[in-house]
């Protein structure tokens, strides 16, 4: 939770997008988030801005280096008092591991909605199929 005054807690996620995919990383804990799919992501931590904490924690749970572009979707109220917010993020080096997920997943256009997203990112990958059709 944030401090009072400070609003909620943010939490950002990273729409990677490449060759007209999206990356979907499927979640190993806590239990009752397991095997959800989302956007690799986290907190942002005291000091950082958000696109810092993007490039943190695509490093940290992917190993590749992103370049973080735009914002995409709404702010996604979470059921813990945390808000979610998504950018898109193009990889600029290494190739993606699941070192903190259970798998990974590149998804077309066609395949977004294959996977059982956690359910508060429903609205955002919608806004991703808008912008892979643009593309
Ligand atoms: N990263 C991420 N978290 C999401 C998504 N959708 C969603 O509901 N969440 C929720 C799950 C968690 O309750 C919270 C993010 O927590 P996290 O565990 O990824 O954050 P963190 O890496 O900073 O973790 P921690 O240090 O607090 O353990 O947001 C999503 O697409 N990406």
């Amino acid at each position: 939770m944030g401090l009072a005054g400070t609003g909620p807690s943010l939490v950002v996620g990273a729409a990677i997008i490449d060759n007209g995919r999206l990356l979907a990383a499927q979640r190993a804990d806590p239990p009752e988030l397991a095997g959800g799919w989302e956007f690799p992501g986290g907190k942002v931590e005291p000091g950082e801005t958000e696109q810092d904490a993007l490039v943190r924690e695509c490093r940290e749970e992917l190993g590749v280096d992103v370049e973080v572009g735009t914002r995409i979707g709404a702010d996604c109220p979470l059921h813990n008092g945390l808000v979610m917010r998504v950018w898109t993020a193009a990889i600029v080096h290494g190739e993606p591991e699941a070192r903190e997920h259970s798998a990974l997943r590149w998804l077309t256009e066609a395949e977004l909605f294959d996977v059982p997203w956690l359910p508060a990112d429903l609205p955002v990958v919608e806004a991703v199929r808008e912008h892979l059709k643009e593309t």
